[in-house]
């Protein structure tokens, strides 16, 4: 006997004909654009991708200073012809200048000025002398060594000149970044909104971690999954709480988040179940559900809600099959929604470690652990686990997903493979 309020929304919305990975990520991903620019103060901009091309407002160095802590020493005295022979040189000692000194005067020849690293030197210098190759004299110096001429000299707009393009839009803001757009007087930069992602699970079994389990109940696995995923890829994970198989529920749930939400992700209720409250409430809401030929993942739907056309992915309900769901199809929707080139995700070739066996038809994505290849060799990939997608324990053994055609049944070990990256590189 069916319970109230399902049969027809899941006969009316039963998949046809299976689509490939490329297929259903095309689908997924169509439509879907950059995320909307904000300014953010650069500290807080790391990780995200700029928006604006950035044009330095200043010399890099902004003067012309010191390498070393030394001496000044005016060109006319560093005898270039024949250095080694004129030494040692005495020289009087002018100006002392501390890093964020101004120096009094121009250098004249047969004199020096005492700088540290980072302080400007005075108009005529010709090189600067470490320190170390002095007797280190404060009124008068004797130099034991002469510099190469420009030697320890750093000069204005050597490594960045007023007004270049430093940085252009599309960029990621690494804490090196963050260091150049400081370091040429940037407090604020325009980079794409890091998207807000609704985190949805359903099922009547659920309960979150931490509280009891009654009969037939588990607990949630996949919100707090996928929620941590999401952050991991550079998105703001906004974890709903779990909807009960009740027709209505799902929408109800989600209708609060249209406004502000850039993604929904749920899971489970995407297969063929008599009661599944995702496909029951989005199949006549905006979402399409199809079969796709990959495996784990199968059942998968995706589509638009609300006025503002909150894109949506609904993920299948087997831990395993979320989690390789949101690799292949999610990641490359976040890095479309964060500015960044979307790709199928880093990818190596490695060898399997042992054979193994796929059924016809379905790209199959193993659990997998990479380990590095020896000097110049090729990396081993190791299957942990087996294939089933409720094995939530060997997921969370592996960092890699070795993946196999839909044409090929079986591999010998040492097979090349793709393998897609999960852990490493998060984006
Ligand atoms: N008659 C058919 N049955 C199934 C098919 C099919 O083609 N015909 N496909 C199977 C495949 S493949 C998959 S994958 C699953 C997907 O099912 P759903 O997305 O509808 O998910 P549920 O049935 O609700 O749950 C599946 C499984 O996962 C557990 N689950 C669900 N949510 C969570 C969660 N948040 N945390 C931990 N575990 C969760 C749930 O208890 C089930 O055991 O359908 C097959 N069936
Ligand atoms: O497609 Mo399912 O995800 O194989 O278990």
């Amino acid at each position: 006997m069916a319970r109230p309020g399902y049969r027809r929304a899941v006969s009316r919305s039963l998949p046809v004909a299976a689509r490939t990975v490329e297929e259903h990520r095309a689908a997924v991903l169509s439509g879907v654009v950059a995320g909307p620019v904000e300014e953010r103060a650069v500290p807080d901009a790391l990780g995200l991708v700029l928006a604006e091309d950035v044009a330095s407002a200043v010399d890099l160095p902004a003067f012309d200073n010191s390498a070393m802590d030394g001496y000044a020493l005016h060109a006319d005295d560093l005898h270039a012809d024949d250095p080694a022979a004129a030494v040692p040189v005495t020289l009087r000692v002018v100006d002392d200048v501390p890093a964020g000194g101004v120096p009094r005067a121009a250098l004249v020849a047969g004199t020096a000025s005492r700088v540290m690293t980072g302080a400007p030197v005075p108009e005529g210098t010709g090189a600067v002398v470490p320190v170390e190759q002095t007797d280190a004299g404060t009124e008068r110096v004797r130099v034991d060594v002469l510099p190469r001429p420009a030697a320890h000299v750093r000069r204005r707009g050597e490594d960045v000149r007023t007004g270049a393009v430093v940085l252009t839009a599309g960029t990621v803001v690494t804490p090196a970044v963050v260091g150049l757009l400081s370091g040429v007087g940037r407090a604020a930069v325009r980079v794409h909104r890091p998207p807000r992602v609704v985190v949805l699970s359903t099922g009547a079994e659920l309960i979150p971690a931490g509280q009891p389990l009654g009969p037939a109940q588990i607990h949630d696995a996949n919100g707090p999954m996928l929620a941590a995923a999401v952050r991991r890829a550079g998105g703001v994970a906004v974890t709903a709480p779990v909807v009960a198989d009740r027709p209505g529920a799902l929408l109800a749930a989600l209708e609060p988040h249209l406004g502000d939400a850039d993604l929904v992700l749920t899971s489970a209720g995407v297969s063929e179940g008599a009661y599944d409250v995702v496909k029951a409430d989005l199949a006549g809401a905006g979402v399409t559900f199809v079969r796709v030929a990959m495996q784990p993942g199968k059942p998968q739907g995706h589509g638009v809600l609300g006025p503002r056309g909150v894109p949506v992915v609904t993920l299948p309900g087997n831990p395993a099959s979320a989690f390789v769901s949101f690799h292949v199809f999610v990641r490359p929707l976040l890095r479309r929604l964060l500015g960044l080139p979307d790709g199928p995700g880093p990818v190596v070739r490695a060898a399997l470690a042992e054979p193994l066996t796929s059924p016809a038809g379905r790209r199959q994505l193993l659990r997998a652990r990479l380990e590095p290849a020896a000097a110049g060799g090729t990396p081993t990939v190791r299957l942990v686990g087996g294939p089933g997608s409720h094995l939530l324990g060997a997921l969370a053994l592996s960092d890699a997903l070795a993946v196999v055609p839909e044409d090929v049944t079986a591999l010998p070990a040492g097979a090349l493979v793709d393998v897609l990256l999960t852990e490493g590189d998060p984006r």
